[in-house]
C-alpha cells in the first residue's frame, strides 16, 4: 500500500480516496502541489513545518497508509453489509446497448438463460469481478446501489462472490468432519463442533444417500460432495453472492439446495438450461448475442407449472436411481400419464 500510494500524484490520490485531503490539510499549500507524487511532496516539505506539526518526515508514508486503511474501514461496506447488487447494462457482442438496470437483493434467486455461447458465463464473470466498464461487455456492477470501493474489488479476504464450480475434486485426505472443521477454523467460527454437525445434517438432507461425518471426502459420491459444498457455502462462506454454473442433477434435492442458500440471505445467481431450475428462480435474465435481452419475473402460471415439473424431476430422479442399480426403464406409460394428471388437478 505504501509504495502504491506514495507513487500516486496528490490529485490521483484524492480522486481515489477523497478523504485523503483531510490528511494533507495539516500541510499548507498542498493544493498548489497536486500534480506532485506523494513521495515528492513529503520530500519537499519544510523541516520547520514538520517540526511544528510534530511529525517525522520518514513516518509520513506509514501514517498516510494507516490513515487510509482506517478510513476505508469506516466508509466501505464489509461483505456482511451487502444488501443488493445492481447490474447496469453495457453492450452486446455487436455493440448494441443493453438498456438495462437490474437490482438483485439478498434472498433472491436469479437464473441466467440463453443459448450456448450467448454470454451467460460472461455475465457471471462480470459480477464476480465487479466490472466497472472494464470488461468486453462494458457492464457496471453496483453494491447497495453505489459503485464498489476499489478495496472491495481487489480484496482477497473480503470475497464478495462464492463460486460453486461444476467440478469438485477433493484431493485432500480428510474426513468430512475434518474438512468442515478446517473451513470453520479458518473463518474463525467459535463453535466449530456445532457448525460441523449442522453442515453434515444439512448436506445429508440434500444428498440422496446419507453419509457420516467420519467418511473420507474422497469417498463421497458426486451428489454427496456437491451437497456438502452447498451446505458448507451456505453456513461458512462470508460471501453474500453465490454464483452457480448449473447444479447438475447428481441426485441432490436442488430445490432444497437453493432454499438453503436463500435462507442464509445469499444472492444466488445461476446459469442454467434446466426449466425446473429456471422456474425455481424469482426472475430470469435472458441472454442473447452477449447482451441482456430481457428480465422475466417468474409468473403465477409458471409457479403452478413448477409443481408438475417437480414431479417430472422426481420421476426422472427415480429412473436414474433405478438405472444405477441395474434396473430397466420400462415405465407403464398409462400409469405415468395418470400420475401426472393427478399432479395437475
Ligand atoms: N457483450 C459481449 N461483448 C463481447 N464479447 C462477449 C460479450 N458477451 C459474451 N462475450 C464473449 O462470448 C464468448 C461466449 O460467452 P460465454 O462463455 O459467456 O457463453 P455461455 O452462454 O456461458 O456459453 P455456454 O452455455 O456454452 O457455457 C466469450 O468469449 C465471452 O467473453
Amino acid at each position: 500500500m505504501n509504495v502504491l500510494v506514495t507513487g500516486m500524484t496528490l490529485r490521483e490520490l484524492f480522486a481515489r480516496y477523497p478523504y485523503a485531503r483531510d490528511f494533507f490539510e495539516a500541510f499548507d499549500e498542498y493544493e498548489a502541489q497536486e500534480t506532485l507524487p506523494v513521495a515528492d511532496f513529503f520530500t519537499m516539505l519544510d523541516d520547520e513545518l514538520l517540526a511544528d506539526r510534530g511529525v517525522e518526515r520518514e513516518d509520513l508514508p506509514r501514517q498516510l497508509a494507516e490513515y487510509l486503511a482506517f478510513m476505508q474501514q469506516l466508509t466501505e461496506p464489509s461483505v456482511e453489509e451487502v444488501r443488493s447488487i445492481t447490474i447496469v447494462g453495457g453492450r452486446d457482442k455487436s455493440g448494441v446497448p443493453e438498456n438495462c438496470r437490474l437490482t438483485i437483493r439478498t434472498g433472491e434467486i436469479i437464473c441466467i438463460v440463453g443459448p450456448t455461447g450467448s454470454g451467460k458465463s460472461r455475465l457471471l464473470a462480470d459480477i464476480e469481478w465487479l466490472a466497472q466498464g472494464d470488461t468486453p461487455t462494458g457492464r457496471r456492477i453496483l453494491i447497495n446501489e453505489q459503485p464498489p470501493p476499489g478495496a472491495m474489488r481487489f480484496s482477497v479476504e473480503q470475497k464478495l462472490v462464492a463460486q460453486l464450480s461444476q467440478n469438485m475434486n477433493f484431493i485432500m485426505d480428510l474426513t468430512v468432519e475434518e474438512f468442515i472443521a478446517m473451513h470453520a477454523g479458518s473463518r474463525m467460527r467459535e463453535d466449530v463442533a456445532g457448525i460441523t454437525r449442522i453442515i453434515v445434517e444439512e448436506a445429508n438432507r440434500l444428498a440422496g444417500e446419507a453419509f457420516a461425518a467420519a467418511t473420507p471426502v474422497t469417498a463421497l459420491s458426486g451428489g454427496q460432495s456437491r451437497a456438502l459444498m452447498i451446505a458448507d457455502t451456505a453456513f461458512l462462506s462470508r460471501s453474500p453472492i453465490v454464483l452457480i454454473d448449473e447444479i447438475e442433477n447428481a441426485g441432490i434435492d436442488r430445490r432444497q439446495a437453493l432454499g438453503l442458500l436463500v435462507t442464509q440471505q445469499k444472492i444466488v445467481l445461476m446459469a442454467t438450461h434446466d426449466p425446473f431450475l429456471a422456474l425455481l428462480g424469482d426472475k430470469r435474465i435472458v441472454i442473447g448475442n452477449g447482451g441482456i435481452r430481457d428480465v422475466l419475473e417468474t409468473s403465477a402460471k409458471e409457479r403452478e407449472n413448477l409443481r408438475l415439473l417437480q414431479s417430472v424431476d422426481a420421476m426422472l430422479n427415480g429412473l436414474r436411481q433405478d438405472l444405477r442399480s441395474g434396473g430397466r426403464v420400462e415405465l407403464d406409460q398409462l400409469r405415468l400419464i395418470e400420475g401426472l394428471k393427478q399432479e395437475i388437478s
